[in-house]
């Protein structure tokens, strides 16, 4: 076999070797095309595994082996093969030459300094081994096949292409199967036909084009909790309501209110200012739960004690922060102690928190635990129950407040509210209300953290844990049960720095895995680290006797 090597050493090898006589068999006119020097490489004859080919086998077009059975079988090469003919491309440098007749054509790679370069490359008459230039001009307007070899190698040789003009031959029908870029104005489109159906004045966005995708394609908007597998409402008959006189529930006497700590007063929740009824200031200093009028009640749901339940009264905006992810705003002003709306999203066990935690690549975290319950109120350690709660994750499916950020000086903060289902300590609502008044277009934010200096470790916690562990301290204990177990792993493996950028910044949101590292540490008794931190507040949870009335029925556990 032949073979006519038009890679670099083969040129250097031959350049200054004589012309040999044309191994080629001619056409009618005793003129031969380069195509059908081509056409002779045998299929039999391809060096295995030596050279691959541009295009695919089941690709369209004849391939250089298709014209060589049509040389072969003395068909004429019409201009239609000459046009369409694939040629091979040796992956290595010259393949040797062999013993079997007919003769191989090698062209060479091509070099970085050919690469993307709009050069034509012209080999050297001496590389074409058997061709002779009188019959195969090589240059000027004789030589179009020279032009179409050199466009077969060097795709990157053609002319530059205008795409928005190229048609791809494709029938509209075809192309409506293939999917399209979203433009921004569809992204914008979708997201409009997303929060219409969110109940509530108007969700917006000011958001740049770049950043949509990331809002429409990756988070779907919810108007209530949704429910996943192993997590139930607790039997209907577990719910009660309040037996105030009909449409007469007072703030000082009705039953859905906690009784303060050693007294038969009412702990007092909302009060009316300036005709919308708003959460205290008083309780805006507490932590206790809410629990609202429901249709069990004697007002049938109807009294001032329904605020969350009625929804989200303010609009708002989401907008990107640029250090923080997305954040959220109000176009509206919001006054001190207004609802501002519920955090929402998929509600999961524990267990499938855990696994989703463990997943997260993202690093962002919306996972948000209830277990309110458990905390050490009135004077009993329910924190054996700690493995049993549900978890909230706004990740996929959530409200706005999906997109609220920390900060170390919040403007809002999150309340626990029973709304609907008075019995269930489990699953209940999370609801944000602001803190102070709050100008229009202020980024709304809350503590993730809010009391992370008090916790004393619960003496009757049962933890069980390996002899002879030594487990990592944290540097800060976490106090509140009404959190996100946060879990940033875009920050590194334990700290998640904060960017509040506030005076008073902790510089932390978060310790990655702490739901692990806070057993850990209430087993082995007060961080000595957290003498450096300043001293913790004093417990702001009121001593409330109040709970809410089972229908003389015990939850089950
Ligand atoms: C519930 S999301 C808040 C919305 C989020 N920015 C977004 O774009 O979807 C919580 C995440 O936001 C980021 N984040 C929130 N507040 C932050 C802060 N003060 N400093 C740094 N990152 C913050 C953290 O990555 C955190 O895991």
């Amino acid at each position: 076999m032949e073979v006519i090597d038009l890679t670099d050493d083969f040129d250097v090898e031959m350049q200054d070797a004589e012309p040999t006589e044309p191994l080629l068999s001619r056409n009618g006119n005793g003129d031969m095309t380069f195509v059908s020097t081509l056409a002779h490489r045998h299929p039999a004859q391809v060096i295995p595994n030596k050279r691959k080919s541009i295009d695919s086998e089941d690709s369209e077009g004849p391939s250089d082996t298709h014209i060589a059975h049509k040389a072969d079988k003395s068909c004429a090469v019409t201009p239609e093969d000459l046009h369409n003919f694939k040629i091979s491309r040796p992956s290595t440098p010259s393949p040797k030459t062999g013993n079997a007749s007919g003769f191989e054509v090698v062209i060479p790679s091509p070099s970085q300094k050919d690469k993307g370069k709009n050069r034509v490359f012209y080999p050297k008459i001496s590389d074409l081994r058997g061709i002779q230039e009188r019959d195969y001009p090589l240059k000027g307007p004789e030589a179009p096949w020279i032009q179409i070899v050199n466009r077969k190698i060097y795709p990157k040789q053609r002319e530059p292409v205008d795409r928005s003009i190229v048609s791809f031959g494709v029938s509209s029908e075809t192309q409506s199967q293939f999917p399209k870029l979203p433009s921004a104005n569809f992204l914008r489109l979708r997201l409009r036909q997303q929060t219409e159906k969110i109940k509530g004045p108007p969700i917006t966005f000011d958001v740049d084009e770049d950043k949509l995708s990331l809002l429409s394609s990756n988070f779907g908007f919810i108007n209530d909790y949704v429910l996943l597998d192993g997590v139930e409402r607790v039997d209907e008959g577990f719910n009660s309501g309040c037996n105030c006189t009909p449409g007469q529930c007072s703030p000082a006497t009705c039953d859905c209110l906690f009784d303060e700590e050693d007294s038969d007063e009412k702990i007092k929740t909302y009060h009316s200012v300036d005709g919308q009824i708003v959460l205290r200031p008083s309780f805006l200093n507490r932590r206790s739960k809410i629990v609202e009028c429901c249709e069990l009640c004697s007002c049938k749901g109807k009294c001032w004690n329904t605020v969350v339940q009625s929804g989200r009264k303010v609009g708002v905006e989401i907008f990107h922060t640029g250090d923080r992810g997305f954040g959220l705003r109000s176009p509206d002003p919001i006054v001190a102690g207004q609802f501002i709306d519920r955090y929402l999203g998929e509600v999961i066990t524990q267990k499938e928190a855990d696994a989703r935690e463990l997943a997260n690549e993202q690093g962002m975290s919306y996972l948000f635990i209830l277990d309110w319950e458990t905390q050490e109120h009135d004077g009993e350690d329910t924190m054996t129950q700690s493995e049993d709660f549900f978890v909230v994750d706004g990740q996929k499916f959530g409200s706005p407040t999906r997109f609220m950020n920390h900060s170390c000086n919040p403007n809002c903060k999150i309340v626990p509210v029973s709304t609907t289902h008075h019995g269930d300590d489990k699953l209940y609502d999370l609801a944000f209300f602001a803190l102070r008044d709050i100008p229009a277009g202020t980024e709304l934010t809350f503590d993730y953290n809010p009391n992370p200096m008090t916790t004393e470790p619960p003496q009757k916690l049962k933890l069980k844990l390996k002899p002879g562990r030594k487990p990592k301290v944290p540097k800060i204990d976490y106090g509140d049960k009404t959190r996100y177990t946060g879990n940033d792993k875009a920050h590194g493996p334990n700290i998640v720095k904060c960017l509040c950028g506030e005076k008073n910044c902790r510089g932390q949101l978060w310790l990655s895995g702490r739901k692990k590292q806070l057993k850990l540490k209430l087993r082995l008794g007060p961080d000595p680290d957290a003498k450096s931190m300043p001293p913790p507040p004093p417990p702001l949870f009121p001593k409330s006797t109040r709970k809410p009335r089972l229908n003389g029925k015990e939850r089950a556990t």
